[in-house]
């Protein structure tokens, strides 16, 4: 199914894990809001083993990121989080319920904006509500409520192609949230991105989620973002990717601009940098 049929049909959400010592336990019949729990999950393509087994659990309000290399399943255990891939092997629990089909009570972000063209972005975000048959007063109300958050003044009445990149993600993050789900998940959603705009609209989306506190499924290549954003920062080894270190970020909220003044930053970097050149995505000489 193409991004934009999964966001049509109302999904969105992702996650995966693996091999981790101190995965805190999972009560499955706990009826929980926005908590997600992969076990022993993997995918393969014909032959070709994609990803895992890895395990990997979201609590309910917490961000998560999965920093790992290019082609080690990020994307495809996202995909079966959202219930869009079926594992081929393990299962995925929402709310402690095993999922069967598409979630719905989530918002998803791609990398590509995946904007309509010939929508305005107000039109855009408001697709949620003609998609999912919400009242339109209260759903236009939480989208003017988005775009004021997400620094998106103005801009209402214009096209995509009339923005930015960074406004367009920002209109993007938006749609995904004017329904107010439980669940975000975000592939690399700001990784077209220019330096200093993925430093703001990293500290925007910050913001918004200390006030809805979401579970978030963050994927990225970048391990400033990881830190910046995340409770919890998970790292995968090359493919199939398997979780191989689980970092606890215990830095305050909101994170600065620059990470650099907080010595465990520095300490959270050197351990991923490290699991990397261990794992053999680096060869630094
Ligand atoms: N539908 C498919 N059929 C066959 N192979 C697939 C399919 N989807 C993904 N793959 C393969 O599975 C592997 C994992 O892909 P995936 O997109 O999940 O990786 P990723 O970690 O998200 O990569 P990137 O960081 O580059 O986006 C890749 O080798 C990819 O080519």
């Amino acid at each position: 199914m193409s991004e934009l049929g999964a966001l049509a049909k109302g999904t969105v959400a992702r996650m995966n894990f693996p091999n981790i010592q101190n995965v805190r336990s999972l009560n499955v019949a706990q009826e929980k809001s926005g908590s997600i729990v992969a076990s022993d999950v993997s995918k393969s393509f014909g032959e070709f083993e994609a990803l895992g087994p890895v395990s990997v659990e979201i609590g309910e309000g917490e961000f998560v990121s999965i920093l790992g290399p290019s082609g080690c399943g990020k994307s495809t255990l996202m995909l079966m989080i959202a219930g869009l891939l079926k594992p081929t092997r393990g299962s995925i629990a929402v709310n402690g319920r095993i999922l069967t089909k598409p979630m719905t009570d989530v918002g998803i972000v791609f990398q590509d904006h995946l904007l309509l063209e010939f929508r305005t972005a107000f039109e855009n975000v408001l697709l949620q509500q003609e998609i999912r048959g919400l009242d339109r007063a209260a759903t236009e109300k939480r989208a003017r409520e988005l775009f004021k958050k997400l620094g998106l003044f103005g801009v209402e009445t214009r096209y995509p192609r009339q923005l930015s990149g960074g406004m367009q993600q920002r209109v993007s993050i938006a749609r995904s949230l004017v329904h107010d789900p439980s669940v975000l998940l975000m592939d690399e959603p700001f990784g077209a991105l220019d330096a200093i705009s993925r430093t703001q609209i990293r500290h925007d989306l910050e913001m918004l989620w200390i006030e809805t506190r979401k579970s978030v499924l963050f994927i990225t290549h970048s391990i400033e973002e990881a830190i910046g954003l995340s409770d919890r920062v998970l790292v995968m080894s090359n493919s199939p990717g398997r979780v191989v270190k689980e970092i606890r970020i215990d830095l305050p909220r909101p994170r600065p601009a620059y990470l650099g003044q907080y010595p465990e930053f520095s300490a959270y970097a050197d351990e991923i940098y490290k699991t990397f050149e261990e794992l053999g995505v680096y060869h630094f000489k």
